[in-house]
């Protein structure tokens, strides 16, 4: 009894706790296979060193990152468990997959709370066999076979626009690009129209939310429990007592949920130009597919639709906001776009102002232009981690051992000053002379590359040449005085990435003249 009492004194307990944290940080500063790797003595003991900025500096990790490879090197222990590499030379070995299995890491992707999602599947099979089926509905293919329902969507955004203009009345160019981004991809992949563009402020609250909600994500990184709990709080609940946005958005994902259900159902008895209007989405492709029955309930349906469109809203607008800013703000540009759209214009066969998306596409200074802002805003703020689950892998005089979360962050990539001089500055040019785009041909990867590249890259590309076409041919945007530079200086890592002006690109607005 006396024995028992004093063992669990609080002197004891303070001694064994004292006793198994320091023999837990000695084992990992010099027993660990990782403890070879440079890096800050904290990172490698604690993973809160990462939660300290992920959480009390509000997604600053991966700038912390950029510090420590200033005085660590090119690669280096970010927490006792991972490493980063910033070194472009490395990117398609650990980026292009030729041969082997390539897993994501599942502590990262896990605490997106969208298991069983195509993205967010860290198995290298597994993810292999649930893309399989969306391959071909995002193959450029069938988004040239989509067009229309991508130009209807841009008329409808310029008419929106139209509406401001010469009125004196200040549009948030932000919001409408948001806006036109949500309808897009909700009707591509679901074929459900949520009609954001009509909505006098353009729905702006579901775009302040998801450049929100890298916070959920982030402490669920590091408190597991909190994402799943967040979770299994009712959606009727919330949409009664939250905040107006955030009701909001509850109430699409509840009504995207629903279309699921009703499409996966639906998907039974679909027929080809059928007379019940069905459309074909991502649902009947899975629906279709030879995955598993698992795979094919309506929980794990509706992870992808919800995944599938939103990697389709802020990732999309947030190029196109920054592109409008630069091109519209930078006369010499314009102008140099604005003949070239004329020029090809004027050799169309019916001379018509409506360019095809192919002919767009074939405009090498419109390219340019769009590549550079891709270049400067590549969706993903955060590392993307991949894992050799079976082999080593090496890194110059380093042997990661099997199984090792190693990430390389895209946005610092396409910001090294060695591929790209003044890398801060949008600068078209760097994509219109041949060598200096060999240079970088490798490297310059804002859907990433190889397994895991972004699925819905065609049809980001199709929008971003659309919009650009329509907006150059029928306005003029004047940000004086509302919005500057430095609102899309990159401040936080919200998954996606936050700028400092936000989503929002305020303008006032008038018809081109001519
Ligand atoms: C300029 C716009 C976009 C950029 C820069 C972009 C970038 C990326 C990147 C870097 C990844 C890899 C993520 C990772 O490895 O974890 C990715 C994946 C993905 N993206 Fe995009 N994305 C864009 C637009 C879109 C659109 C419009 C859609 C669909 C509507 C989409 C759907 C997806 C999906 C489903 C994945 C997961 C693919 C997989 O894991 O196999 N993205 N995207």
């Amino acid at each position: 009894m006396e024995l028992t009492s004093s063992l669990l004194s609080w002197q004891s307990i303070a001694l064994t706790a004292v006793l198994y944290f320091s023999t837990l940080a000695f084992y990992r500063l010099y027993l660990h296979p990782l403890a070879k790797f440079p890096g800050p003595k904290l990172a490698a003991i604690t993973r809160y060193y990462e939660a300290y900025y992920d959480i009390i500096k509000n997604g600053q990790y991966t700038f912390k990152i950029a510090d420590m490879h200033k005085k660590y090197g090119p690669i280096i222990r970010i927490s006792p468990y991972e490493l980063h590499i910033n070194d472009p030379s490395y990117f398609e070995k650990l980026y292009c997959h030729s041969g082997g299995k390539w897993n994501k890491y599942d502590w990262a992707v896990d605490a997106q709370c969208a298991i069983g999602a195509i993205i967010f599947t860290p198995d290298h099979d597994r993810h292999k066999a649930r893309r399989l089926p969306l391959n071909a509905y995002f193959s450029k293919a069938n988004i040239f076979r989509h067009k229309d329902l991508i130009v209807a969507k841009v008329d409808k955004l310029c008419s929106r626009i139209a509406e401001f203009s010469g009125t004196g009345r200040i549009i948030d160019l932000g919001a409408a690009i948001s806006a036109f981004q949500r309808d897009v991809s909700t009707e591509f992949v679901l074929g459900k129209d949520y009609k954001n563009l009509d909505q006098d402020d353009f729905g702006v609250g579901m775009t302040l939310v998801f450049h929100g909600g890298g916070a959920m994500w982030r402490l669920t990184k590091h408190i597991r429990w909190y994402g799943p709990a967040m979770l299994a709080i009712p959606k009727d609940f919330l949409i009664k007592n939250a905040g107006p946005n955030t009701a909001n958005f509850m109430r699409y994902a509840q009504d995207s949920e629903h279309e699921t259900a009703r499409l996966l159902e639906a998907a039974a008895t679909y027929k080809p130009g059928g007379d019940d209007g069905q459309r074909r989405t991502i649902v009947h492709e899975i629906f279709d597919s030879d995955l598993l029955e698992e795979d094919k309930s309506v929980a794990r349906v509706f992870a992808d639709v919800a995944t599938v469109t939103g990697a389709g809203f802020e990732t999309t607008a947030s190029v196109l906001r920054l592109i409008v800013y630069h091109v519209f703000s930078n006369p010499a540009i314009l102008g140099r776009l604005r003949d070239e759209l004329a020029h090809a214009t004027s050799g169309s066969d019916d001379g018509s102002s409506t360019l095809p998306l192919q002919t767009l596409e074939q405009l090498p200074y419109l390219t340019a232009v769009l590549m550079e802002g891709m270049r400067l805003s590549p969706a993903l703020a955060t590392r993307l981690q991949r894992i050799a689950p079976d082999r080593e892998l090496i890194y110059d005089r380093y042997r990661i051992p099997a199984g090792t979360p190693v990430g390389m962050t895209t946005l610092l990539m396409h910001m090294d000053e060695r591929l790209y001089p003044e890398p801060h500055r949008f600068e078209p040019e760097r994509w219109v002379d041949p060598e200096a785009r060999k240079k970088t041909e490798k490297t310059y990867a804002p859907f990433s590359r190889g397994t895991r590249i972004c699925l819905g890259m065609h049809l980001a590309w199709a929008e971003v040449y659309l919009v650009m076409a329509a907006l150059l041919q029928k306005f003029d945007f004047d940000f004086e005085g509302l919005t500057h530079e430095d609102h899309f200086e990159v401040m936080s890592d919200q998954f996606i990435i936050s700028t400092k002006g936000k989503a929002v690109l305020q303008a006032c607005v008038s018809h081109r003249m001519a």
